[in-house]
């Protein structure tokens, strides 16, 4: 047993280290597993864990980036809105009160009221459209309304020309107070209010005006005037802007006004009619009415903006509102700006044929269409008439322009006459800064206001010339002008145009000359239609003429009227289109003055000297060689006997039956001196009469000078007497023009010239040479009774004998002491010169009953010589020479 017990126990002992061994070897075996899979859980609880984490960020950066991409687009949004904010409100329309200025022009499609509240820190504009586009209704708050309301007209009123849009204020509760800002505009009719009565009114007027834009304005050819303004770049019509402010109350409105006011907001914007409404309730608002609703705190709901909310701005700085309101003002009272004289000028110069008659442009209608005006069979004459200030001047400057541009000379004449002070006329003659003139004008007169001679002779000349033409059509058995230029084609028939600028002063007073300027006027317009002498006069105003209005034939003749603002009378008496005018606007009527004839036309601007110097020059360049300046008559400046035709004519000859003696220029169209002549017959002496030295100075000056010209070395003889000592210098200054041989005497030796003289005139034969007495002051003479005693043989017995008194009396009366006082003969004086000597003095020394009219003025003269006048001449006497 032992053995086998101790056996037994080695084996189980081996056993059970066996056992052991193995238990061992499996719990180490499980242990590395336990460890494996631990190990192993921690590596997927780590990964886990690192998932977790990348995850997190991952949806971070996700979301990151959504949100990134959420406000790039609604930055985009807002930054198109805003860009399109800006490009819809520019300028004035939307810029900030603390820069803004008008931008005239700019063409605002809406009109900027606050900004919308986005997340964004830009700014988006909110805008309300309303010229052209639509109507705005602002409800809510009622001081945040008012500042809405005044924002939005500031707005309007700053981004158009001025006096474009036209408002009109109903405000019943404050009386106009709303619009208090505003005020200024009233001045220039801008503004006007209607007052609390007077909504229905305004609605039936603005009712009316769509009505009336749509059937003339529009007429079917357009959808809308801003339709209208964009084809045709101009806008014939302003807009019209309504303001109602109501109190709130939901019953101020009639049936009737409900439905006007319902209508305008359908149909006005099309027609440039708008309404802003505060305190009007609009329960339905048609669409394009743009609805506020105004919080207290600044913040509004804009029914263009959808949900999202508006910040108002705050209302314009009132100092703005009435120093832009008084701009305006100031501009729209002083009127639009000029258009250019370019206009009215063809594409290609003297291009027309004036046979039938004259047409031109003189300026543009409504429309932009031009006016064009025609001279013709009918109508043949024209009257203009336009208060001081209004164009008139300026309006036939562009009419001479538009004229002359299209006929050549050869088809056109021009006469004109200024009858004004100043001299408007003068720029188409020669002057001593420009050379140039048109070369159509054959006449300027300027300066003519005490001359109406001037007048009176343009009239006898177009006179004579109408019947040069009568005679002409005659010889080609013709009636007019048309069918005159076709028989006699190589005949000079340019058209003639007569202006008269102020020809009230021709026509003015109840005078010979008045009386003779109708005759002439009437017998022109009657007959010079077909003649194709055409008048056109101008006055300031044409009603006072009563000339005219006593003659309603030759009224009649002028068919063509031309009313300038204000003008009274010319159109029709039924015609008021003349009161409403703008400032350089005319009305054309070629009807008498018809109501249904007249044209409105918008003047261009042809007084600036250099527009018009730019076509007289273009013109002047292309005149005909042969063609010589017009006569200027200008009745300020004094003629030089130097520059008369006549006297340049004079020369010696070898005998002279007929001396001439010239005196002065008369006033006439052909600048003629007049003259008299001395031949040998009795009475053919000359008396200047008057107390002014240097006129009587100048005429005896000149009758020596044209003397001596005619007559060889010693074919005549001439005494100068010198009696008073003021003539002294003027004397002196004569003796270079007259032969050496001429004897010079003064008081102390004026005797023996008187004695000699008489002596002469005594003798049975006339004188061998002519003798030529100039007495200067010859009542001055010493010597009493004796020396009368020895002028009265030799202005008697002298002119028969070649002897010739050329004697100043210093006064008619003294001239008739000479005679041998009242009642002795006058004849002896066959010719005169008065100078301040009134016309009943002259009685004496005028053939007939009656007296010669004559009103003494400065440096003019009145000249009779019985021999040739029928009716005593005004003169001028030549100046220094
Ligand atoms: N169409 C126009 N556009 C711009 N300016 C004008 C126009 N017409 C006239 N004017 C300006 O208005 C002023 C007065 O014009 P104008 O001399 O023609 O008037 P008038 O009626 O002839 O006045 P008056 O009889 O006192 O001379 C001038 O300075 C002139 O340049």
């Amino acid at each position: 047993m032992p053995e086998s017990a101790t056996q037994q126990v080695l084996d189980v002992r081996a056993g059970l280290a066996h056992a052991l061994g193995a238990a061992q070897s499996a719990l180490d075996t499980a242990r590395d597993r336990h460890l494996a899979a631990v190990e192993r859980r921690n590596r997927v609880a780590a990964a886990a864990e690192a998932q977790k984490v990348r995850l997190a960020v991952e949806r971070d950066t996700r979301l990151r980036d959504i949100d990134h991409q959420h406000h790039d687009d609604l930055a985009a949004l807002a930054g198109a809105a805003a860009d399109a904010g800006r490009r819809g409100a520019p300028g004035a329309a939307g810029a900030p009160w603390s820069s803004w200025a008008p931008t005239p022009g700019v063409g605002a499609a809406e009109v900027r009221v606050g900004r919308l509240l986005l997340p964004y820190e830009g700014e988006v504009p909110a805008l309300v459209p309303l010229l052209d586009r639509g109507h705005v209704v602002v409800r809510g708050d009622a001081a945040a309304s008012d500042e809405v309301v005044a924002g939005l007209l500031l707005r309007a009123l700053g981004t158009t020309a001025p006096g474009t849009v036209r408002l009109t204020g109903y405000d019943p509760e404050q009386l106009g107070g709303g619009l208090a800002g505003f005020a200024g505009l009233a001045t220039a009719g801008v503004l006007t209010f209607a007052g609390p009565g007077a909504l229905g009114a305004l609605l039936d007027e603005l009712v009316d005006h769509v009505r009336r834009i749509n059937e003339t304005v529009l007429a079917g050819e357009h959808p809308s005037l801003g339709a209208l303004a964009d084809a045709t770049g101009r806008r014939p019509e302003p807009w019209r802007v309504a303001v109602l402010l109501g109190g709130g109350h939901g019953d101020e409105l009639s049936r009737k006004e409900r439905g006007h006011l319902d209508r305008l907001l359908r149909t006005g914007a099309a027609c440039g009619v708008h309404l802003v409404l505060r305190g009007v309730a609009v329960p339905q608002p048609p669409a394009g009415v743009e609805v506020i609703d105004a919080a207290r705190d600044g913040t509004a709901r804009l029914s263009g903006c959808g949900d999202l909310p508006v910040r108002l701005d705050e209302g314009p700085p009132p100092a703005l509102v009435t120093a832009t309101s008084r701009r305006i003002a100031e501009q729209v009272a002083a009127g639009p700006r000029p258009v250019a004289l370019d206009t009215l000028l063809p594409d290609e110069e003297w291009r027309e044929h004036s046979a039938t008659g004259l047409s031109a442009p003189l300026g543009d209608g409504p429309h932009g269409t031009p006016v064009t005006v025609t001279l013709s069979d009918y109508p043949p004459h024209a009257l203009i008439a336009g208060p001081s200030g209004t164009g008139k001047t300026n309006l036939i400057y562009a009419w001479i322009g538009a004229l002359a541009a299209r006929y050549s000379p050869a088809e056109l004449a021009f006469y004109l006459l200024d009858f004004k002070e100043g001299v408007s006329f003068a720029r188409f003659a020669p002057g001593r800064r420009d050379p140039s003139w048109l070369p159509h004008v054959r006449l300027v007169g300027v300066n003519v206001n005490t001359d109406r001679e001037f007048g009176l002779a343009l009239l006898r000349f177009l006179g004579a010339e109408l019947r040069r033409r009568a005679d002409a059509a005659k010889r080609h058995e013709v009636t007019n002008l048309a069918e005159l230029r076709a028989e006699d084609p190589d005949g000079h028939w340019p058209r003639i145009v007569a202006v008269v600028d102020e020809f009230q002063v021709l026509l003015a007073g109840r005078d010979a000359l008045a009386a003779e300027a109708v005759d002439l006027l009437e017998d022109l317009a009657r007959r010079g239609r077909s003649q194709g002498i055409h008048l056109i006069l101008a006055s300031q105003d044409v009603s006072g003429i009563e000339a005219l209005w006593g003659r309603p034939a030759l009224v009649a003749q002028f068919s063509l009227r031309i009313a300038l603002p204000r003008a009274r009378r010319v159109l029709a008496e039924t015609n008021p289109a003349a009161d409403a005018l703008p400032r350089f606007h005319a009305v054309v009527n070629a009807d008498s003055g018809a109501l249904e004839a007249n044209r409105v036309v918008r003047v261009p601007a042809a007084g600036d000297r250099e527009q018009w110097s730019a076509l007289q020059h273009r013109l002047w360049r292309r005149r005909p060689p042969e063609l010589s300046a017009p006569r200027l008559f200008d009745g300020d400046v004094v003629p030089r006997l130097a520059d008369s035709p006549d006297f340049a004519r004079l020369a010696p000859a070898p005998t002279v039956p007929a001396p001439v003696v010239l005196l002065g220029e008369t006033i006439d169209v052909a600048a003629r001196s007049a003259r008299t002549v001395l031949r040998r017959a009795p009475g053919r002496n000359l008396a200047v009469l008057g107390t002014r030295v240097d006129e009587a100075c100048a005429v005896l000056g000149t009758a020596a000078r044209a003397l001596a010209a005619q007559y060889p070395p010693g074919a005549a003889r001439f005494s100068v007497a010198c009696l008073d000592p003021d003539a002294t210098a003027a004397v002196d200054a004569l003796r270079p023009h007259l032969p050496e041989d001429s004897g010079w005497y003064g008081p102390d030796s004026v005797g023996w010239l008187l004695d000699d003289a008489a002596e002469a005139a005594d003798a049975d034969l006339a004188a061998v040479r002519p003798h030529f007495l100039f007495l200067y002051a010859v009542d001055a003479a010493p010597g009493g009774a004796r020396t009368a005693e020895r002028l009265r043989r030799i202005l008697r017995q002298g002119p028969e004998r070649r002897i010739h008194v050329l004697g100043w009396w210093r006064g008619a009366a003294l001239l008739r002491e000479t005679l041998g006082g009242q009642g002795s003969r006058t004849d002896a004086i066959g010719a005169w010169v008065a100078l301040d000597v009134h016309g009943s003095e002259l009685a004496p020394y005028y053939p007939g009953a009656g007296a010669p009219v004559w009103y003494p003025r400065p440096w003019r003269a009145l000249h009779f010589d019985r021999s040739v006048h029928r009716g005593a001449e005004v003169i001028i006497p030549y100046g220094a020479p």
